[in-house]
């Protein structure tokens, strides 16, 4: 971990990007009270009241054991601690059936945003786990020992999630594997760096995600803040709890029912954040039918969200797709 001072000048960040030319937006300070969902005692009406109002719980019992997070969290550093052009030039690229790719920062810093992301990150497929080798050391141990483990897991979780809200919904059992296929989930690991002098950073934009779930497990640090109205509140680390967001499949699956939290990542003036996150997705061409949407696939549904990034530096999502 390194102080705000030494920051810029450590060799494992990844360099910064040009200010930003708006502050970010007033960083809410007040706790939100996040509802507590158990998941030994899922009662599907009270899960889908919360999906209703908030798109957002915090799980308790959820059986993931702490050591396996925390010694994935320790492997995910060790990567993140080697030197940036290192990280940069061996694992960065999308090579064929890689497990583990490398990223950093915003892809958009060319468009003039409000404010870039400040953050680096793994991204590993589930689907590419069986091969734990990714011609790295220090990356084929994060993989083969903990990763695996990790991954059955948060499938575990998002499917007695997805089973308890299909209850909600009344959603044809049937469909339950098209829509939502947890096997090819992604998982993905970030660090954000400390704050340098520029304040205009922000560790991650803000957004909703893309996924039908996804599944946050985060350090002590804290930084995570959600949206309700106008307002922005942080969601506080509590140990031993996952945070689980509504991402905007779930919204369209759920007609509108359910809702796809905004939210963001504050950067910490002191302190490294590191974060693990799962995303579940529906089968890439499963086609998603909704009273307010067009038909859509997850696939065409992520082309435009690319395309848009692309062109207006932002995500704009469901609404792209709505019925005029
Ligand atoms: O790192 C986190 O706490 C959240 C990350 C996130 O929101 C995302 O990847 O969509
Ligand atoms: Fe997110």
């Amino acid at each position: 971990m390194v102080s705000s001072a030494s920051a810029a000048a450590d060799p494992s960040y990844p360099p910064l990007p040009p200010c930003a030319t708006a502050p970010p937006p007033f960083p809410g300070e007040k706790p939100f009270d996040v509802p507590v969902i158990d998941m030994e005692n899922l009662e599907s009406e009270r899960l889908g009241d919360v999906c209703r109002s908030l798109g957002i719980f915090r799980l308790v019992n959820h059986g993931l054991p702490r050591e396996v997070s925390s010694r994935l969290r320790a492997e995910a550093r060790k990567i993140f601690e080697l030197p940036f052009e290192r990280k940069r030039e061996e694992m960065s690229v999308l090579g064929r059936g890689r497990p583990v790719v490398y990223f950093w920062g915003t892809p958009i810093v060319g468009l003039s945003v409000g404010s870039v992301n400040w953050l680096e990150g793994l991204q590993v497929p589930l689907a590419l786990l069986q091969d734990g080798d990714c011609g790295d050391p220090v990356c084929s141990d994060f993989l083969r020992t903990l990763a695996a483990e990790y991954g059955k897991h948060m499938i575990r979780i998002v499917r007695t999630l997805f089973d308890s809200l299909a209850l909600d919904l009344k959603l044809d059992p049937g469909l339950s594997d098209s829509y939502m296929n947890a096997s090819s989930g992604i998982f993905r690991s970030y660090r954000y760096p400390c704050l340098p002098e520029c304040q205009s950073y922000m560790g991650m934009r803000s957004h909703t995600d893309s996924s039908v779930l996804a599944v946050v497990d985060e350090d002590e640090v804290g930084g995570l803040q959600i949206q309700q109205g106008n307002t922005w509140f942080c969601v506080m680390p509590v140990p031993d709890t996952l945070i689980v967001n509504i991402g905007d499949m779930m919204q369209v699956i759920s007609n509108d029912e359910y809702r796809s939290v905004v939210h963001r990542v504050l950067a910490n003036r002191t302190s490294e954040r590191t974060s693990l996150c799962f995303f579940a997705f529906p089968k890439e061409d499963f086609k998603i039918r909704s009273l307010s949407y067009k038909e859509f696939t997850y696939k065409e549904f992520n082309a435009q969200v690319h395309e848009d990034v692309m062109e207006t530096g932002d995500k704009i999502g469901l609404k792209k797709f709505l019925i005029s």
